[in-house]
């Protein structure tokens, strides 16, 4: 296996926080950034022996910048000045300095001159003991694509000087990758990894500013390590990410991810399943969804539950926890005084605290999580009471793993004789989680690295006060849809939601019925109440689509929402918030596949009327 390694401007802090948290994450290499050696106020010699300490390697010192095809004086300035550099890397114990292209207006082109150059800097490398690595960056001033560095490296013919690739910049402006397998492995001495989400931004605000773990964006990063891995290429796979998010954000989450996202490149690149990690654990929908709440919540929740038609089908046999169901779905109400659920209530209030998920193989979908730094959790379980095995989620939530087969995480409930409910509503269709914006990937990553769930285009959708991102992930079988939600807009309802709630979580669940006209009918009959649509909505519905009067006048006294994609069409209604903290949507799809997205600025407009108003900060 290859080393792990990651450059420090990946993440945030001073040099040593990014170094502790870059060990703790279990990487086995480091580049330092010259720019985090020059504002640490520590020696050269001390970072060496602190990476030391942590058990890291230093595999590159970087960057030099703007030395090939310079005029004098400034050709003879970089030599010496590189011989500096050489004296520092001795301190720090590394061998390899990163050159990345000239990017300076005074800068000669020709390959010829460059590759003089790298002779002349690998012989004064080879007397320091000393290795350079000549890096393409994307928009250098004479050399600017991977086939060009490597051509001026082979030129050079020097044992000290050799290519270093960055997947970024010869993915971003869509170079061809074929020709990396011709390199001679030794002549490769680093690979800096990163990805990117598809932006149509210029190439270097979008380097400097949007880069990602690979997985997190949409450049075709395996395709590129598939052709080092060609070569022969056995050194390390070190991540370089410049983005605005991570250098703000917890180093230690961070690094985690960083790591997260090189084994699941690996796996996706292992070449026998012995190298492999278990599959990527397919669903087949939601278990169970537990709810944290005290005796007094409990009894609105089931209130609220009853109105939406569900009934209550179980008691736990030794706890506070009901069962409440309809359709497949089913409901969770746990309010007993400790244990985990507990203390999720105290921390967060009344909320979701847990999602079972069936899977096929609980064991293999542990053994995956685990592979990818899961973290796991077990509770103590009562005699006879199943143990279920669960990761930590979103927000300290739990992400159970039932068995499909063996659904029986019921066996703890004493089933009741149901009262009445109704049987409008089938199954969870999806689930909403707010989080703040710059943890956004890091749950991207969690979910589909963990889970077979393929992202959709983020959206962008506008709350009265501030963008909200929006991410759909969905099961190949349709049968999980998750949506993360962020803004860093600070009054957005998905912010309030997060400050409010102390932290990331579950902030809607919605459920799929037949007939939704039917089910609102019987749901407002029971009692139930729903987000009140202004008519200039349905003014433009009518003017957009055409909709049969008849059509138009029951969404309109319903108060349901609608949407159409292609042939398809999308009904939809939301319950006000239980609590100010979470609320429900009902969904009927007519061979519609997505979430209404043209109506959650309507929605969040609605939902902001109703919510308490927050105080506008004075300047
Ligand atoms: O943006 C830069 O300057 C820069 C520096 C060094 C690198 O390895 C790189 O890929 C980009
Ligand atoms: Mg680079």
């Amino acid at each position: 296996m290859n080393k792990l390694s990651i450059a420090t401007v990946s993440l945030s802090g001073a040099l040593d926080e990014k170094l502790r948290a870059i060990a703790a994450a279990g990487f086995d290499e480091v580049e330092i950034f010259e720019a985090d050696l020059l504002s640490f106020n520590g020696s050269p010699r001390d970072v060496g022996q602190m990476c030391r300490d942590l058990g890291l390697t230093i595999c590159a010192f970087q960057p030099f910048r703007d030395f090939e095809g310079m005029p004098e004086p400034q050709r003879s300035r970089n030599f010496a000045r590189a011989a500096r550099k050489f004296d520092l890397m001795k301190e720090l114990q590394t061998d390899l300095m990163l050159i990345c292209s000239n990017i300076s207006p005074a800068s000669l082109g020709g390959i010829d001159r460059a590759a003089a150059d790298f002779r002349e800097l690998g012989d004064l490398a080879a007397k320091h003991g000393m290795r350079v690595g000549f890096e393409a960056l994307a928009w250098g001033a004479h050399v600017n694509d991977y086939r060009d560095a490597w051509e001026i490296v082979r030129r050079t013919n020097h044992p000290s000087i050799g290519v270093i690739l960055d997947s970024f910049h010869a993915l971003a402006p869509a170079f061809p990758v074929s020709a990396i397998a011709s390199i001679p492995a030794d002549k490769i001495f680093l690979v800096q990894l990163a990805d990117a989400p598809k932006l149509g931004l210029d190439v270097l605000s979008w380097s400097r500013h949007f880069r990602c773990f690979p997985g997190q964006g949409d450049l075709p990063v395996a395709k590129f390590m598939e052709a080092v891995q060609a070569t022969g290429y056995s050194g390390a796979w070190s991540l370089e990410i410049f983005n605005d998010q991570f250098r703000a954000g917890s180093a230690v989450r961070t690094a985690t991810d960083g790591l997260r996202s090189l084994i699941l490149l690996q796996d996706q690149l292992a070449k026998t399943p012995a190298d492999a990690l278990q599959p990527k654990t397919s669903t087949r929908g939601v278990g169970f969804i537990e709810f944290a709440v005290n005796e007094a919540k409990a009894t609105d929740l089931a209130t609220l539950l009853s109105q939406l038609g569900f009934r209550k089908t179980g008691v736990h046999r030794s706890k506070d926890v009901e069962r409440w169901s309809q359709g497949t779905i089913e409901l969770v109400i746990n309010s007993e005084p400790d244990g985990f659920a507990h203390s999720h209530y105290v921390t967060h209030g009344p909320g979701v605290c847990a999602i079972a998920l069936d899977v096929g193989n609980t064991k293999q979908a542990m053994a995956r999580a685990e592979a990818l730094q899961a973290r796991t959790f077990y509770q103590p379980v009562g005699p006879g009471e199943l143990e279920i095995p669960a990761i930590h989620g979103v927000g300290g939530s739990l992400l159970y793993f039932l068995e499909a087969a063996s659904k029986n995480w019921d066996v703890d409930f004493e089933p009741l004789k149901s009262d009445a409910g109704t049987d409008h509503l089938s199954v969870v269709d999806h689930i909403s989680q707010s989080m703040p914006y710059d943890e956004m990937l890091s749950w991207l990553l969690f979910y589909t690295g963990i889970l077979d769930l393929q992202r959709l285009p983020q959206m962008e959708i506008p709350d009265p006060v501030g963008l909200v991102q929006s991410q759909a992930l969905i099961s190949a079988n349709q049968s999980l849809r998750v949506i993360l939600n962020g803004s860093s807009a600070t009054r957005t309802l998905s912010n309030r939601f997060i400050s409010e709630f102390f932290g990331s979580g579950v902030q809607h669940i919605a459920f799929l019925c037949d007939n939704i006209f039917a089910a609102v009918a019987d749901m407002r009959k029971r009692g139930a109440k729903f987000l009140r649509i202004p008519d200039n909505y349905y003014d433009d519905v009518e003017a957009k689509y055409g909709l049969d009067a008849e059509l138009m006048s029951a969404l309109r006294d319903n108060q349901i929402l609608y949407d159409r994609e292609g042939d398809g069409e999308f009904f939809q209604i939301y319950t006000p918030s239980f609590d100010e903290r979470f609320f429900f949507e009902i969904v009927e799809r007519r061979n519609y596949q997505g979430f209404g997205a043209a109506n959650a600025g309507i929605r969040l407009a609605a939902q902001t009327r109703d919510a308490r108003p927050v105080s506008v900060p004075r300047v």
